[in-house]
């Protein structure tokens, strides 16, 4: 396994590489778990060649605290990816080394993909991510980037990213891993306290009933059915729950069969801001 720290190293490690290598890139922010490790191993499938990326990208934070508060546990991130491949390229630099000296995110306008949900409740995010997605994508030039559906808007807004800025890569999509209680792995399900980390597997248990009630009820109906569960819970306080199509993700009004349908939801647990979405 080899870890640079460093733009040079790594770009001067890559271009050397055999021209028919497949490359893939997984961009991460560390505190790495079984959700990332499902990313990793099906880029180690598919290609040659992975790079996986660990930074803590401060533009895509709007809140201080979270920043501060995120997990950073780069030693043991690397013995969990070490036991993935033993050819695996980590790349770990610091935010002056991608930055510089101007830590800004650039503005883009993802045609309002960015606009609801994550973009809404959290200002700039999708800018800061594009910023940090863009950089990275035109640094390693992989064929092949890997991103979670636990996070299917940002997936989506990388979409319209490369598409925008013409890069050539394929985005690939990966499922949600949850915890044996059906809560979605993340790296702040490590802020939980035991107790709540168990009272959490509810976001899920809930998606999972508003999808079978979708089954013969409108989308408002389901919409209101969920925030009346999370009315009624003591430590989990809903930010929001909404049904969109998949590609628009605009909030849906008439059901159209020839559309797919997604449930997003973001909550609050002690403090800690957690996402989960299913398909409907
Ligand atoms: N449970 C999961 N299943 C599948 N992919 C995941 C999961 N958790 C994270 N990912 C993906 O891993 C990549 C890196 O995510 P990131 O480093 O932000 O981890 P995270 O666990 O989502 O952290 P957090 O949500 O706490 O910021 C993203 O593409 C993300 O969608
Ligand atoms: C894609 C990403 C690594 C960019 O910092 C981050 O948003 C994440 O981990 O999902
Ligand atoms: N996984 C999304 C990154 C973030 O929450 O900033």
């Amino acid at each position: 396994m080899l870890v640079f720290k460093t733009k040079k190293e790594l770009t001067e490690h890559v271009s050397a590489l055999p021209k028919t290598n497949r490359l893939a890139l997984v961009p991460t922010m560390g505190a790495l778990h079984k959700g990332h490790v499902s990313l990793v191993e099906q880029a180690i499938a598919e290609n040659e060649t992975v790079v996986v990326s660990i930074f803590v990208n401060p533009t895509q934070f709007n809140n201080k605290e979270d920043l501060e508060k995120y997990p950073q546990t780069l030693q043991a991130d690397l013995d969990l990816l070490s036991a993935t491949s033993e050819n695996i390229i980590i790349f770990a630099p610091s935010a002056e080394e991608v930055y510089d000296k101007n830590v800004k995110a650039k503005t883009y306008d993802f045609e309002g993909l960015d606009q609801v949900m994550e973009g809404a409740f959290r200002e700039d995010h999708f800018n800061g991510v594009g910023t940090i997605v863009e950089a990275l994508l035109l640094l390693v030039k992989p064929d092949r980037a890997y991103f979670g559906e636990k996070d299917f808007q940002q997936l989506q807004i990388i979409r319209k990213l490369v598409e925008q800025q013409q890069i050539p890569v394929e985005i690939i999509g990966c499922p949600i891993v949850r915890e044996p209680s059906g809560l979605a792995m993340s790296s702040r399900n490590e802020r939980l306290s035991p107790e709540l980390r168990q009272k959490a597997s509810f976001i899920y248990s809930t998606l999972l009933a508003a999808k079978e009630k979708f089954g013969t009820k409108s989308a408002g109906y389901v919409v209101d059915w969920v925030k009346k569960e999370f009315d009624q819970h003591e430590d989990l306080e809903l930010e929001y729950i909404e049904i969109t199509d998949v590609n628009t993700l605009r909030p849906i009004t008439i059901k159209n069969e020839n559309l797919k349908y997604r449930a997003f939801i973001a909550v609050y647990a002690g403090g800690v801001r957690l996402i989960d979405n299913i398909a409907l």
